[in-house]
């Protein structure tokens, strides 16, 4: 489990890079941390970390108070936190292998016992005979996977991941986030992951939290900020169906709708869309836990589409007119 508590960080200048977070991840969670270049995002995976100290508040990782430990209680204390980059960071003059054996040659383990770990790491992470190969001889996913074991060689209680997948390609990407989401299962480890990318946090984290400014802005479970048509950070994660402009004296409407058991939503907007007369354009719909989440946009004439708006807002259902 992890909690910040009234965590401020300022730089000299000063430069306030965050505001008072107060987070808590339950153990074994997946959670997304997202925010704009600047949010504040990387100032606290460090804090989390404790490469950063807050400048006020706490940082609790597996229990401990990091910013009440002593120097050599943090070294200890910073084995049980993995951490991922963007592009892996592993030591090029180093095998796959030794780049997996060396937290544990650091933390004391003999060399049988390094030599079993090391293979029961790459066999979890799907290269159980690329011990050998150096980090050039590997592909960008095979190089994030090999991260991935080296990070969890000391069985850590936190994996933090930063841009884990920004530097790879759709399908390796997909692949990346299954194997973390079988670590998650397997070992119980509560992860982090820092992303711009919104379907890392659809399709792989329990829970998110919305940066801005240093502070948190929205933070919650992705199934129920999705499910909130009026979130931003919902419209984001499941964005509206992108379609062609509309052709001269029709207007675009974008309707954002949840289905829940025993609260059937579709039958009845699309009933209120055919009474009032519009097109569906496109649509998305997505499972979430028990709830549908829908986006829709249906096409209308022009001189019409204030009065559907209103209609549609009045029914209850969450609608707004598409820019042209
Ligand atoms: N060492 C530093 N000294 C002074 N200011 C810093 C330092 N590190 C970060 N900042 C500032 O703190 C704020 C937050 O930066 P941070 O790197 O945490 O944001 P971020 O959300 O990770 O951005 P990005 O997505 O671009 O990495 C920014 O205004 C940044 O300029």
């Amino acid at each position: 489990m992890i909690t910040l508590d009234g965590v401020r960080k300022v730089y000299p200048g000063p430069v306030v890079a965050l505001d008072g977070i107060d987070l808590t991840i339950p153990a074994g969670e997946i959670h997304g941390i997202v925010g704009e270049s600047g949010a504040g995002k990387s100032t606290l995976i460090r804090c989390l970390t404790a490469l950063e100290r807050p400048t006020e508040g706490h940082v609790w990782v597996d229990g401990q108070d990091l910013s009440a430990l002593n120097p050599t209680e943090l070294r200890a204390a910073r084995r049980s936190i993995g951490m991922v980059f963007q592009g892996g960071n592993l030591l090029d003059a180093r095998t796959a292998g030794q780049n997996i054996a060396y937290p544990l040659k650091v933390a004391g383990l003999d060399r049988g016992k390094r030599r079993d770990r090391v293979q029961e790491l790459l066999d979890l992470v799907g290269l159980g005979d690329r011990g050998n190969s150096y980090p050039s001889q590997l592909s960008g996913g095979q190089r994030q996977r090999i991260a991935i074991a080296r990070a969890l060689a000391a069985r850590p209680a936190v994996l933090l991941c930063d841009e884990p997948t920004s530097a790879l390609d759709t399908q390796t990407t997909d692949q990346i986030l299954t194997l973390i989401k079988d670590v998650r299962d397997q070992t119980g480890v509560t992860v982090v992951i820092i992303t711009h990318e919104m379907a890392v946090v659809r399709d792989t984290c329990d829970s998110v939290s919305l940066l801005e400014g240093g502070r948190v802005v929205q933070s919650g479970r992705v199934g129920d900020i999705v499910a909130d048509t009026s979130s931003r950070l919902g419209r984001a994660i499941v964005p509206p169906p992108s379609v062609d402009s509309p052709p001269p004296g029709r207007s675009l409407i974008d309707l954002a709708f949840t289905s829940r058991p025993g609260e059937p939503a579709s039958s009845h907007v699309l009933a209120v869309v055919a009474e009032l007369g519009a097109d569906v354009t496109a649509g998305t719909f997505e499972t979430h836990g028990d709830s549908q989440i829908a986006r829709l946009v249906i096409s209308i004439e022009s001189e019409k589409a204030g009065h559907t708006v209103a209609t549609l807002t009045d029914r209850g259902i969450d609608a707004s007119e598409r820019a042209a």
